[in-house]
């Protein structure tokens, strides 16, 4: 074998190409600006989904000739697509609004430098072309009143995540502000522990983090519970704790780039539950802009209204009517009515758009207050695909060996509504849940003696529950008191139930008529396997910290042991601003109800008092099958649940 070349050699020979490659792609944005500029002469749409379909189709079978394999071409031009996208859309949009045109923008953010607010601030920025000036604030509140004042041209404000779902407290402060969404953007949130350079692992004994990375590296920090957790502002005051630390054995949950602001290495990668962990943030500034029509664009609208029954369904209805595409709901309370609440609403559409315009008309006589956020560039660009066979296209001189075209196998989940249209329903006794019924359980304390059970369990038969569960978090499970309190609770007309806390627990399944899994079980395999080989109705309830995407993965090992019989229960995620408090997720059930036939319930035991009933009936004009509460329940419990059977 000759021997290859110096490795200096080679580097120098790939550093020299890498040049080469960066010069190109700067020429090919060039030209991609110069496309844009014939598309505003013309009019045209700056998406041209068939113009990319052709351009893959031949650089698949280019690259192929050059030993490039299908997949490493086609994301490697996804990625320069959406690139151009964006770049043609934020050239258009600076020509719609020629006073936003500056050359720095001072630009309010959570937290300091190095934060997730910071680094989609200056990716937007960068973009744009224009330089950035800091303004770091330390809440929402702050970024609104420092554009609101003047001092900032524009807020960022981070509105969801992949895998933690809606940031209510955004939503919150939309409630009051004067100003405009502008724009959107979304970044990787790509969680590293952030250490001092040379650090080990095995030294690490505090983790500084903000809620939300907290929240979505949940499963990372379970398999080190050595960790002590210490909750920041922002990521960015995280990374500077671990900097000023004097010893070793502190490290920060950030991003590799935020982290290098603070000289702090990336000792472990990857930490997010999910693979792909996005943050999607919203950019608000005084004055509202015009988006050309050859940009796709989003409108968020803000409502309310009022407590007529049906009056979101209705509402939604004038959309589709309209042929409009919502991509979001996300309900918050109203202050001060406790009855009510405030819907807000993306919609795919322009603004100047007649259809947009003349729904928001129709939804004006619906509502009691209807205002429009804003009216913005929409960033997310899905990327084109090619079919099955548009990818086996095999170059000219392996074509005489035939490819199969690959059987349609469906591998659709379970739980999914590919799988299975229609939504399911799970019937046991008098208990009916999924498709049109609406039922309502109690949890009740096994501790309670039998003469309390039988006159709690008569009220909650006559107020309009059906079943009740018992709860004990003992270690072992008193089969004969267990089995006296199951008695009083037929007895009552209900159905019976048992909270699984522990695998311990399922010794109760021949006794009870369903089981419920608390969210804290819902990781654990050995007890999801038993759930699913068991021929009664199970309740998987959402462990606070979890993903939908996790809490299905769950479900669906039920299902794939047997048992069909699963009702989905939301009892909320933990708060951003804060993590103490638990909310329901209602972006999450509406994604839910979309993506899943399964018959989903709320558990309103841990919601505040103050949002339960807006969230509650929120919940039931999303179509959720029924709800869970505490036993005893108080007045305000018991008229909520008379309004939610109407
Ligand atoms: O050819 C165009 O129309 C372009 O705008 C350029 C380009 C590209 O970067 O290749 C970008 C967006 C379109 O969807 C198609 C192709």
């Amino acid at each position: 074998m000759n021997k290859p070349q110096g490795l200096n050699l080679t580097r120098e020979q790939i550093t020299a190409l890498d040049n080469e490659l960066l010069s190109l792609l700067s020429k090919r944005r060039e030209l991609s600006l110069e496309v844009a500029k014939s598309k505003e002469v013309d009019i045209r749409p700056i998406r041209d989904t068939q113009r990319e379909k052709e351009l893959l189709e031949r650089l698949v079978i280019a690259g192929r000739e050059k030993g490039l394999d299908a997949h490493f071409v086609i994301s490697l031009y996804q990625s320069i697509i959406e690139d151009s996208v964006l770049n043609q859309q934020a050239f258009l949009h600076g020509r719609a609004n020629p006073d936003t045109q500056k050359t720095q923008y001072t630009i309010a953010f959570l937290g300091a430098r190095g934060s997730y607010s910071y680094l989609a601030a200056s990716r937007y920025c960068d973009r744009r072309q224009v330089n950035m000036i800091d303004f770091g604030c330390q809440s929402f509140d702050d970024i609104v009143n420092a554009v609101e004042s003047g001092h900032a041209d524009y807020g960022f404000l981070p509105i969801e995540n992949t895998s933690s779902g809606s940031i209510n407290e955004v939503y919150d402060v939309l409630q009051h502000t004067s100003l405009s969404i502008v724009g959107e953007t979304t970044i990787e949130v790509g969680h590293c522990l952030l250490a001092k350079p040379g650090t080990d692992l095995s030294n690490i004994k505090t983790v500084y983090a903000h809620p939300q990375p907290i929240s979505q590296c949940s499963r990372y920090l379970s398999q080190h519970p050595e960790f002590k957790l210490e909750y920041c502002s922002s990521s960015a005051e995280a990374m500077t704790k671990v900097n000023d630390a004097a010893d070793n054995n502190v490290a920060a949950i950030g991003s590799a780039e935020g982290g290098s602001l603070y000289q702090l290495s990336a000792i472990e990668e990857g930490l997010a539950n999910q693979k792909i962990n996005q943050s999607r943030f919203i950019v608000v500034a005084r004055k509202a802009v015009e988006v050309p029509s050859q940009l796709p664009a989003k409108t968020t609208l803000i409502m309310a209204t009022g407590q007529k029954p049906g009056a979101l369904v209705e509402a939604l209805l004038i959309l589709k009517a309209h042929n409009l595409n919502m991509s979001k709901l996300e309900s918050r309370p109203i202050p001060g009515t406790p009855w009510e609440e405030m819907f807000y609403i993306d919609i795919d559409g322009n603004l100047a758009n007649q259809d947009v315009q003349q729904s928001i008309k129709e939804l004006e006589r619906l509502t009691r207050f209807i205002k429009v956020l804003g009216c913005y560039p929409c960033e997310t660009v899905k990327p084109t695909q090619l079919t099955q066979s548009q990818l086996l296209i095999e170059p000219e001189s392996s074509k005489s060996t035939e490819t199969k075209p690959l059987s349609e196998v469906s591998n659709s989940a379970k739980y999914s509504r590919q799988y299975q249209p229609e939504d399911s329903e799970v019937m046991c006794k008098q208990l009916h849940i999924g498709g049109a019924h609406f039922a309502a359980i109690q949890i009740a304390d096994l501790r309670l003696d039998d003469t309390a059970l039988a006159t709690l369990a008569k009220q909650s038969k006559e107020t309009g529950f059906q079943a009740l569960i018992l709860q004990h978090s003992a270690t072992a499970v008193n089969e004969l008191q267990l089995k006296k309190s199951i008695k009083v609770i037929e007895q009552a007309g209900l159905v019976s139930g048992y909270l699984i806390e522990q695998e311990a627990d399922l010794v109760t399944a021949n006794m009870v008529d369903l089981l419920m899994l608390t969210g804290q079980q819902m990781y654990n395999q050995t007890i999801l396997n038993q759930l699913g080989s068991l021929n009664i109705p199970v309740i998987i309830e959402r462990n606070n910290m979890a993903s939908v995407e996790d809490w299905l993965q769950a479900v669906q090992t039920v299902l794939e042991q047997g048992n069909q019989q699963v009702i989905l229960c939301d009892s909320g995620v933990r708060s951003f601003a804060q993590p103490d408090q638990i909310a329901l997720d209602l972006s999450a059930l509406v994604t839910l109800k979309q993506q899943s036939h399964l018959p989903v319930i709320c558990n309103l035991i841990q919601e505040d008092c103050e949002f339960k009933s807006a969230k509650a009936k929120a919940a039931k004009q999303l179509n959720v099958n029924g709800i869970i509460m505490s036993l005893p329940c108080n007045d305000t419990d018991i008229s909520l649940l008379r309004e939610l059977y109407c």
